[in-house]
């Protein structure tokens, strides 16, 4: 069985073992990425090449991309491959499920779902790296800082509503094509995320905590063998990024202003995140 990656057009010939690293290339071709964890799934995903057979649609946000472009190169799956797709902007893309839904009906989806707060943190670092002159986290969050009304038009605030944008996919699918992710648990304990994973897709676990090790430099979790060679992997470092330190009133705020949307998020999955009991830790 094998994985096939849709955003390659893909001959008979070619038609060989996907390997971690073309995975990886494939999470990392859209600019604008959704900063859950998501590339980081991907990646596990890829350790092994054996997963088995399903249709797969994975669900990011941030970021429009011309889907249809990406359809029309989508590549025919053979008897033994899974198809794989990774566009970060989907989730928060309001065509997306209609035109996702009259291509596929009973397509799995995969969304990787992190503390909304942090996500924004991390989108903010990232667009930070790339364009250094941007105001402060601080002030893009706030419309009104003094009366402490949040920029919800943000996109980096915008994509933590998950609840308001897991409404428009269930208009088109049940919850039970959709699998949540948690990208705290995927940090913490990847083999049990990707136990679910692949428990989803109605495979075999192949991959399991023997494929992974807990990196104290990088601070997160690789693969330790990936079968395209002998060497451990690392995410690169545009995954992983130190966040610059955030004012804790504003993310107090900010943790206030998701919460009943957290809450509504958990109610339509029936999953309890926990980003409201991370508060009470820190
Ligand atoms: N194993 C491993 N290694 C490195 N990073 C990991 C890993 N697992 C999850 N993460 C978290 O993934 C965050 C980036 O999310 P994405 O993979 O969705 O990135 S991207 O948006 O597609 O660029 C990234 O966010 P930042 O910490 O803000 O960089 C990481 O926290």
């Amino acid at each position: 069985m094998q994985i096939q990656d849709m955003t390659t057009s893909v001959s008979p010939e070619k038609d060989k073992k996907v390997q971690a690293a073309s995975l990886q290339n494939v999470g990392g071709m859209w600019q604008h990425q959704l900063r859950f964890g998501a590339v980081s799934l991907w990646d596990g995903g890829g350790a092994v090449s054996h997963l088995g057979e399903a249709k797969c649609c994975f669900v990011g946000t941030r970021s429009v991309v011309p889907f249809l472009c990406k359809w029309n190169v989508m590549p025919k799956t053979v008897d033994g491959q899974i198809t794989m797709e990774k566009t970060p902007s989907y989730f928060v893309t309001n065509e997306a499920p209609k035109r996702i839904h009259s291509m596929a009906k009973d397509i799995k989806l995969i969304v990787v779902v992190r503390n909304p707060v942090t996500r924004a943190i991390s989108d903010y670092t990232q667009t930070l790296s790339k364009k250094p002159e941007i105001p402060t986290f601080e002030v893009l969050a706030f419309k009104n800082r003094t009366l402490g009304l949040i920029d919800a038009s943000w996109s980096a605030i915008r994509i933590g509503l998950y609840a308001l944008h897991l409404e428009n996919w269930l208009q088109f699918f049940p919850l039970s094509q959709i699998l949540f992710v948690s990208g705290e648990r995927l940090i913490v304990d990847p083999a049990g995320e990707m136990a679910k994973v692949q428990d989803f897709l109605g495979l075999t676990r192949v991959v399991t905590e023997k494929h992974f090790y807990f990196n104290k430099t990088k601070g997160f979790p690789c693969l330790k063998k990936p079968e395209d060679s002998g060497a451990p992997r690392c995410l690169g470092k545009s995954k992983g990024r130190t966040h610059p330190r955030i004012d804790p009133d504003v993310i107090h705020r900010l943790r206030k202003f998701y919460k009943p949307f957290n809450v509504m998020f958990y109610q339509m999955t029936g999953q309890d995140f926990q980003w409201e009991q991370e508060e009470v830790d820190k």
